[in-house]
């Protein structure tokens, strides 16, 4: 069983969660000056999450502004998202530009990983799936409710069916809306790690409530948080100077 996967020397599955930290940035400025900020601090991964840049809807700049983010960028993986507006994002593209825009960056060698959402049409994320593995760009097949918990079988069966899809990594953000909406996600947390899949899976309750199931991957079997640095993606994220602490704190005791 390889519940990990390898990213430029990181290994995502092992031990503490992994921190990532989203660029949420609208013009290349912004994004380049948050970039040299965001890799002072102690993170393991970069989200550029492009549904926020303004020019998202012309390539080359996007190709242009992501060149300039990865030189700055030089030692953590960078992960690719376009997060749609019916899945929470900041912007609703055509079915045909998110798979160009994808394809396009997927080729440039200059993302190691990319976000695609479970729900995209099927023979557009059968071809970005393909893509990612012939230019060698690990996937991270997402899923996003931010209206309700769906039931634990619900989400055990969409984290499963990225798997069945190819995913590297599964991953689904639910909005709890009663304390014990954090523990059903919780719950399918623990049972998909233990018993139901073979690849690492990232999970999370999102808004203020949810909070401890950004903090307590490393139990449950999550391997990977989203943590702030300026300005969050979604609600519920920390700063990543708050995170760290309680990560390495869980990790120091978890075994004893
Ligand atoms: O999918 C996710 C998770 C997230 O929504 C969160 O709740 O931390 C933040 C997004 O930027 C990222 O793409």
């Amino acid at each position: 069983m390889n519940k990990t996967v390898q990213v430029k020397g990181l290994d995502i599955g092992l031990d503490r969660p992994k921190i990532c930290v989203p660029l949420v940035g609208r013009t290349t400025d912004e994004l380049v000056i948050a970039s040299k900020k965001i890799t002072t601090y102690d993170i393991d991964l970069v989200e550029w999450r492009v549904d926020f840049f303004q020019e998202v809807e012309q390539l080359d700049q996007v190709k242009k502004t992501l060149v300039k983010l990865r030189s700055v960028i030089s030692k953590v993986p960078i992960l690719f998202t376009f997060r749609t507006a019916k899945e929470g994002g900041e912007k609703a593209i055509s079915d045909e530009y998110y798979l160009e825009l994808n394809k396009e960056i997927m080729q440039t060698g200059q993302i190691d990983l990319v976000d695609i959402e479970l729900y995209t049409p099927a023979p557009i994320r059968e071809q970005l799936l393909k893509k990612a593995q012939l230019y060698d760009v690990k996937t991270i097949v997402s899923n996003h409710d931010f209206d309700k918990t769906p039931p634990k079988e619900e989400i055990i069966a969409r984290l499963q069916q990225a798997e069945v899809l190819g995913a590297d990594i599964s991953k689904i953000a639910v909005m709890p809306n009663k304390p014990h909406d954090v523990l059903t996600l919780l719950s399918a947390t623990e049972e998909m790690h233990r018993i139901h899949t073979n690849i690492p899976i990232i999970t999370m309750a999102m808004g203020g409530m949810g909070l401890i199931s950004r903090l307590s991957g490393e139990l449950f079997g999550s391997c990977l948080t989203f943590a702030a640095v300026d300005q969050t993606s979604a609600p519920g994220q920390v700063s990543v100077n708050e995170l760290l602490p309680i990560l390495n704190i869980i990790n120091k005791n978890i075994g004893n």
